[in-house]
């Protein structure tokens, strides 16, 4: 599906020209195309249907509510991290039944939202979270359902910040010590042991790391099966990694392949929680030029979205391709693009070759996720407005937030 074309010098998202959504709703906006979310659901279902399987897919990528409704109508579960992200969940149509439930510091309420609101699953990332879910059930006569999540030591071969698979992170149980805590767990009375869970770190461009934790987790399994704990299901975590720029990460099928032939023969249910390859693509940010600067050193383009916007580059130097909205003849330069906030670290793009004026409109592509879901209100900036293209019709599906909700809350003292 051919999602951003350039027809007579306008760039197209599906069949909607971007500069008829500026015009309409302003600059920053993210715009996010239902195509391509439901196309990128169905192609991890579809790969998948040679196995008992359930994508969750992870909120934390994107969560505004209309791409949960979407995916939520497509059948799919979801992977939380907080309880927030349950409410969201809920509140976009979401079934809590299909929901997993990931953390490493899920509190006694968020454990209690969710066992009301009856979850398929929490995944347990520690002994200390396992006694206070067992205290939090026993107290509301509820049996949790648990798998633990295992840190299995294995190198995701990512950046460094959203690598979690290795002793040294903070996530899961240590693989070693997976099994001591199972025979913990199912004796304990409120806990009902149902699964494994493993995530090992986002943006994996390679199978092998994948194919590596699946085999850690199912000795697991075997054992777990010898001392009479069976499990029903298993979850492998996020999905693979997307192109932002040349990357070559696998296809979903090969993934797939990969997984569905070492579980051949095994009657647990698979279960998945892609965010990233689920949402990346299917979205981008649309920001307008609000200055040229031609400094001594360098050029810049101060735009009119930040890092609060996209934080991505600042917080991992990741790479977003940057396109013109409407093509302008005239002379190349290389500019920084960069944002209005007071940092030097704001900014979008480096170094990039554009033909620009004030006033014009670029696109910063594959930001569909981690990108809204991560934005701030630093410098006291409202959040950017989003769009959802389907077909030739664009839909508002957030407005552009107001600047006096961002203070609504506080409180000036008397003296
Ligand atoms: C527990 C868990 N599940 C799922 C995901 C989603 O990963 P990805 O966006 O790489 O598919 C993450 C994020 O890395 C995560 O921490
Ligand atoms: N926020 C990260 C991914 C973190 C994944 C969360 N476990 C990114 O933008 O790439």
């Amino acid at each position: 599906m051919n999602l951003v074309t350039r027809r007579e010098g306008r760039l197209y998202f599906e069949d909607v020209a971007l500069d008829t959504i500026a015009h309409a709703h302003g600059t920053p906006t993210y715009v996010y195309s239902r195509a391509a979310l439901a196309s990128t659901y169905r192609e991890y279902d579809r790969a998948f249907a040679g196995h008992e399987h359930l994508i969750c897919y992870a909120v934390k990528a994107n969560s505004s509510l209309a791409i949960l409704n979407l995916f939520a109508r497509l059948g799919a579960g979801f992977d939380i991290v907080s309880g927030g992200e349950l409410a969201r969940v809920l509140a976009a149509g979401g079934d809590p039944n299909k929901v997993v439930f990931s953390g490493v510091g899920k509190t006694a309420e968020e454990m209690r939202a969710a066992l009301t609101a009856g979850i398929h699953c929490f995944n347990v990332e520690s002994e200390s979270e396992l006694h206070r879910l067992n205290r939090v059930a026993g107290e509301l006569g509820k049996t949790a359902p648990i798998s633990l999540r295992v840190n299995p030591n294995v190198d995701a071969k990512t950046h460094p910040y959203i690598s979690t698979g290795l002793k040294e992170n903070k996530f899961g149980i240590a693989h070693d010590e997976a099994l001591r805590v199972y025979r913990l767990a199912a004796a304990l009375p409120n806990l009902r042991v149902v699964g494994i869970d493993c995530h090992i770190g986002s943006q994996l461009t390679e199978v092998a790391p994948f194919a590596e934790a699946l085999d850690k987790v199912l000795q697991l399994v075997d054992a777990l099966a010898a001392e009479g704990i069976p499990l029903r299901h298993l979850d492998l975590g996020g999905g693979v990694g997307i192109r932002y720029r040349d990357e070559t990460p696998p296809a979903v099928d090969a993934y797939a392949r990969t997984l569905l032939g070492k579980l051949k023969g095994r009657p647990q249910k698979l279960i998945l929680e892609p965010g990233r390859s689920l949402v990346g693509n299917a979205g981008l940010l649309l920001t307008r030029v609000e200055y040229l600067k031609h400094g001594e050193a360098k050029d810049f383009a101060i735009v009119d979205a930040a890092m609060n916007d996209l934080m991505r580059p600042a917080l991992y130097d990741a790479w977003h391709d940057i396109v013109p909205v409407t093509v302008r003849q005239g002379e190349a330069r290389r500019y920084e693009i960069v944002g209005p906030v007071c940092e030097s670290g704001d900014f979008l793009g480096h170094d990039r070759e554009l033909v620009l004026a004030e006033g014009d409109l670029l696109a910063i592509l594959s930001a569909g996720a981690y990108g809204m879901s991560m934005s701030s209100n630093y410098n006291t900036r409202a959040r950017a407005a989003e769009v959802m293209v389907d077909g030739d019709r664009a839909h508002l599906i957030r407005r552009r937030e107001d600047i006096a909700a961002l203070f609504a809350n506080e409180v000036l003292l008397s003296r």
